[in-house]
């Protein structure tokens, strides 16, 4: 079944494009910011009990940075598109599944990335066979992402999960799919599946921006990273800012290869909200000094 943004084909009215709106898609921009979401910009699940407070300052950020001209915004998560965005409750382009799908700002639907979609019917067959033969035990939950199949074990210790894993990586791997372990989650993958490095080149190559910031905490944030530094190398930008997020579980690499290391959400949502500022008055002084809040 698809996601829809407010039941079947209504979109939450704040997420409705508003009449007569020129939709420009894609002005080169100064500067593009690649955010992954859990952990970077909300808490990781499961949700804190402030997660209120964190939801309505991240809406209200998100409107502040999507307003500047200079500047785009995407959200770059595992989650599924449209589930990104009910959190993020805000039109930004998302790419989803670590890029295997992206959203657009007013679409109902997430479309499948090109390398994706020939793949549908083996994720299909994978998660019906699971199903079929009962094959995930009872502390775990296969997530459907359709693109991929999501197992979620956090609430298992790592080596009982492991253990549990093991039939589904078999099955997974027997029909030609990858295992990719996250926190708390292990994925199984068609091959060649896209990335969250593969979505921000993308995102670069349609919003031409100058400087690019990317910000994560997990180890599949590594990927815009490098792709962040690669583009830099090659000069499809003028620089690339790395942006780590420290919080329980954040990776040690991230938080090694960054440029800018912040402490938790709070310190990344207002690092930005200072970067939009600092834009906003003529600025982008903020990405020149190196920082380890
Ligand atoms: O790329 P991110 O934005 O950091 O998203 C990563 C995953 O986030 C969600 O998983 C997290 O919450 C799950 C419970 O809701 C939990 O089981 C898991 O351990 C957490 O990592 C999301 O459900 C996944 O699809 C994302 O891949």
């Amino acid at each position: 079944m698809r996601h829809t943004a407010a039941g079947p084909g209504r979109p939450a009215d704040r997420l409705r494009a508003p009449d007569r709106a020129v939709l420009a898609p894609f002005p080169a921009v100064d500067t593009l910011i690649c955010a992954d979401l859990d952990g970077t910009l909300v808490p990781p699940s499961p949700p804190t009990p402030d997660m209120a407070r964190h939801t309505a300052d991240l809406r209200e950020l998100c409107g502040r940075l999507t307003a500047h001209p200079r500047l785009a915004l995407v959200c770059v998560t595992g989650r599924r598109a449209l589930n990104a965005r009910e959190i993020l409750d805000s039109p930004l382009w998302v790419a989803g599944v670590h890029g295997a799908e992206s959203l657009a700002p007013y679409a109902q639907e997430a479309l499948p990335h090109p390398r994706s979609v020939p793949h549908l019917p083996a994720v299909r067959r994978v998660a019906r066979l699971i199903r079929e033969l009962a094959l995930c035990p009872p502390e775990m939950h296969i997530e459907d992402k359709e693109v991929v199949l999501a197992v979620h074990h956090a609430r298992l210790p790592a080596d009982r999960a492991a253990s549990r894993l093991s039939r589904l990586a078999r099955l997974g791997r027997a029909s030609g799919m990858e295992v990719v372990a996250g926190r708390g989650w292990t994925e199984l993958r068609p091959p060649g599946s896209p990335h969250k490095g593969d979505a921000v080149a993308e995102m670069v190559r349609r919003w031409r921006p100058r400087r690019l910031v990317v910000a994560g905490d997990d180890h599949g944030d590594l990927a815009m990273f490098e792709a962040a530094d690669r583009l830099a190398e090659e000069g499809s930008i003028e620089r690339a800012v790395c942006v780590a997020v420290r919080g329980p579980g954040a990776d040690p690499e991230c938080l090694r290869r960054a440029r800018v290391v912040l402490e938790g959400p709070d310190a990344c949502r207002s690092w930005f909200r200072g970067l939009a500022h600092s834009l906003a008055t003529g600025g982008g002084a903020r990405l020149d000094v190196p920082a380890r809040h």
